[in-house]
């Protein structure tokens, strides 16, 4: 998860791969409470969903007393005992409709006299209605008061009223600002069900349909047979009890599926034989957004749906523009009206009224961000309509989020305007919702623009604190580092394990085994010959022979091709000492970075120190000073600041000072 201010996205060109994605966000938060309900039972999930979102609903219950254990994969969750749920908790549900509503219906009408619950969220949360789930809820007895502003948590919820409960008839609720409300009460019904038949109608509309089927197919696989009556009049049969289905497969999302089917559609050139395959997920879904790729055909995307997997092209380009009522797939919508942006005309969104109460005002922010690209945007009430910019017009922006997954996850695909333009999305941290790695699975399977990554060069002499000033911008950034020292030091390592002499005159042999190194990179760690060598390569000993390997200009140009390919999305920091002279030329940002030997010496002897080793100033200083000249009169790629490099000497500088350097200096190259 990149949790930085924000991530600049470069231009993009293509889309292509295999992607899996993580467990549908309505579904796991369903499962996990329904399996918590299932009194002493334990349910096995699979596949679930481990998000903001699932862990608000997941601390809830365990606040609750429910066992929940994770294994491998799978989540064990072992039912509540009702009657030894503790009193007087603040159960915190973030920005999780999925938790707050089901979690106000189940705990009101299981509370017992003299049990309190304050059920609250972040702010966002307490400006989302809940009142016509709370009005539902009272003719039952509920006692439940708002804490600061009627209709909206934070709620509390006193125990309820049996008396009434049992007096209780047909419970009338509204569905026109959210179907999460009649879903709650169709989850919490079973629970006073035993004795009698309850029923629940709907006053007028109900949105978002596809959630309440959702909701339906669950109670059945947790032994609860819903009677639908046209989707106006539900009945929970007199005897309903919630058995545990033993265990559970959680589908992946089909909302977090609509962002790799867009990709598909405006990426994937059919001609250059480039698909993207969404595995686990297909046309048997049980979620409504799996609807998106009827939505994503009529804009001309070739969708081909298999029972289980989805495989998905660029049909029609640009894609068509349509005129659509999405009220039955309002999360994936969302991605249509980045999608529109590259139509052959406008686009309509209709009877979209409920993007108004979600993470944020979602028509406001469309219309606000989708401008900024460049787009001509019209909304209303409950519709948005978005002409596409000219294809020079579009405009490099940086995307408010909003605190809104959403918002950040379909921006993202803005990256591929014919402008060639970049595309920054803030707080990507929000991505976490509902789908944390999203950012890391997209650049998984798209490829940027030739020469587009971005690569920032930090060159300079030993103990200058390149390594760590290059990690410290990556880590800002959300960048890869290239550590090519490193790769020298595998390299010495690797020669001397072979008992290979390193010296010019086995300069083939030691060339050969640098472009053929048995090297594999596992996050920190370095693999050689599948065995980890991260400390072993940091040895004195090795540190001189890695200058001495990289003295011999054939091992340098064997290693280009590592290094050049470390150069991936979103962007790399590649630090080392011929990084911006020969390995990246054409580096927008090349930073010569240097420091008094005085200075360096002292570093490297603080740092000896605290790991323990003995050391002298004075000898570690001479040995720096012959490095440096080994390193700078050398013949193959001598240590030597590119001509286009910014020198920054950090002699008196800390490393938050000269990060702070790098990045003003990374903005000027952006702007
Ligand atoms: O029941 C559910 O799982 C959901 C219902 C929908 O909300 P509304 O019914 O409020 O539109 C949807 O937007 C939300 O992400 C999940
Ligand atoms: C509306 C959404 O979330 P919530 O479940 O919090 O309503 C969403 O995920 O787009």
């Amino acid at each position: 998860m990149y949790s930085i201010p924000f991530l600049d996205i470069p231009p993009l060109a293509s889309a292509h791969g295999v992607v899996r994605l993580p467990g549908s966000k309505s579904i796991s938060n369903r499962a996990l409470l329904l399996a918590a309900l299932c009194e002493g039972r334990t349910t096995v999930l699979r596949g679930l969903l481990a998000s903001d979102d699932t862990q608000a609903m997941r601390t809830a219950l365990e606040q609750l007393g429910c066992r929940i254990q994770q294994n491998g994969d799978e989540l064990h969750v072992t039912g509540l005992d009702r009657h030894a749920m503790p009193a007087g908790l603040q159960l915190h549900l973030g920005n999780a409709g999925t938790a707050m509503r089901p979690l106000t219906a189940a705990l009101a009408l299981l509370a017992r006299d003299g049990q309190q619950f304050t059920l609250t969220g972040v702010a966002r949360m307490q400006e989302r209605p809940i009142g016509d789930l709370v009005d539902a809820l009272r003719p039952l007895g509920a006692r439940i008061t708002y804490e600061k502003n009627p209709g909206f948590p934070p709620l509390q919820l006193a125990g309820l009223d049996t008396a009434r409960l049992d007096e209780a008839q047909t419970i009338r609720i509204r569905g026109d600002v959210s179907s999460q409300f009649l879903s709650a009460m169709l989850m919490a019904l079973p629970l006073v069900a035993e004795r009698r038949e309850r029923v629940i109608e709907v006053d007028g509309p109900l949105i978002s349909l596809p959630y309440v089927a959702i909701t339906l197919h669950l109670l059945q696989r947790f032994g609860v047979a819903v009677r639908n009556e046209n989707w106006r009049r539900f009945v929970v049969p007199a005897g309903s009890r919630y058995r545990s289905p033993g265990v559970l497969q959680v589908e992946p999302d089909a909302s977090s599926a609509s962002y790799f089917i867009a990709l598909g559609g405006i990426a994937s050139d059919p001609a250059q034989g480039q698909a993207i395959t969404i595995e686990g997920l297909g046309a048997d879904s049980i979620q409504g957004d799996i609807q998106f790729i009827e939505a994503a055909r009529q804009m001309g995307v070739d969708v081909q749906a298999e029972s289980n997997r989805l495989v998905v092209r660029r049909g029609a380009w640009p894609l068509k523009a349509i005129d659509i009522d999405a009220n039955h797939i309002p999360d994936a919508a969302m991605t249509l009206a980045i999608m529109a942006l590259y139509a052959d005309g406008p686009t309509r969104i209709r009877n979209i009224g409920s993007w108004r109460v979600k993470e944020t005002d979602r028509i406001d922010a469309m219309q606000t961000e989708l401008a900024k690209l460049g787009a001509a945007v019209q909304a209303g009430p409950d519709w948005l309509a978005i002409t596409p910019p000219a294809a020079q017009a579009w405009r490099a922006a940086s995307i408010a989020t909003y605190d809104d997954h959403r918002m950040a996850m379909c921006f993202a695909l803005a990256a591929f305007n014919p402008a060639g333009v970049r595309v920054r999305i803030e707080d990507p941290r929000c991505v976490g919702k509902t789908f944390p790695d999203y950012f890391e699975t997209l650049f998984g399977v798209v490829q940027a623009r030739a020469g587009r990554v971005p690569v920032i060069c930090i060159d300079g002499p030993s103990a200058s604190g390149k390594g760590t000033l290059a990690q410290a911008v990556a880590q800002q950034l959300g960048y890869g580092v290239l550590d090519s020292g490193a790769l020298y030091r595998v390299a010495a390592l690797a020669a001397r394990r072979r008992q290979l002499d390193i010296d010019p005159a086995n300069a083939r042999q030691l060339a050969e085994l640098a472009r053929n190194l048995p090297l594999c990179f596992d996050g920190e760690r370095i693999l050689l010959d599948g065995r980890d060598v991260s400390a072993e390569i940091r040895t004195e000993q090795v540190g001189r022979d890695a200058s001495l390997i990289s003295a011999i200009g054939e091992v340098r140009e064997a290693l280009l091709d590592w290094q050049r390919q470390a150069a991936r999305l979103p962007g790399l920091v590649a630090d080392g000492r011929d990084m911006g002279t020969v390995v990246f030329p054409h580096a927008p940002l090349k930073v010569f970075l240097t420091a008094s030997a005085e200075k360096r010496a002292e570093r490297r002897y603080k740092q000896l120190i605290s790991k323990g080793n003995s050391a002298t100033l004075s000898t570690l200083r001479e040995e720096l000073e012959a490095r440096d000249l080994r390193d700078t009169t050398r013949a193959a790629a001598p240590l030597k600041a590119a001509h286009d490099a910014e020198v920054l000497d950090n002699s008196e500088m800390d490393v938050q000072a000269a990060t702070e350097q790098v990045l003003r200096w990374w903005a000027e190259r952006q702007s």
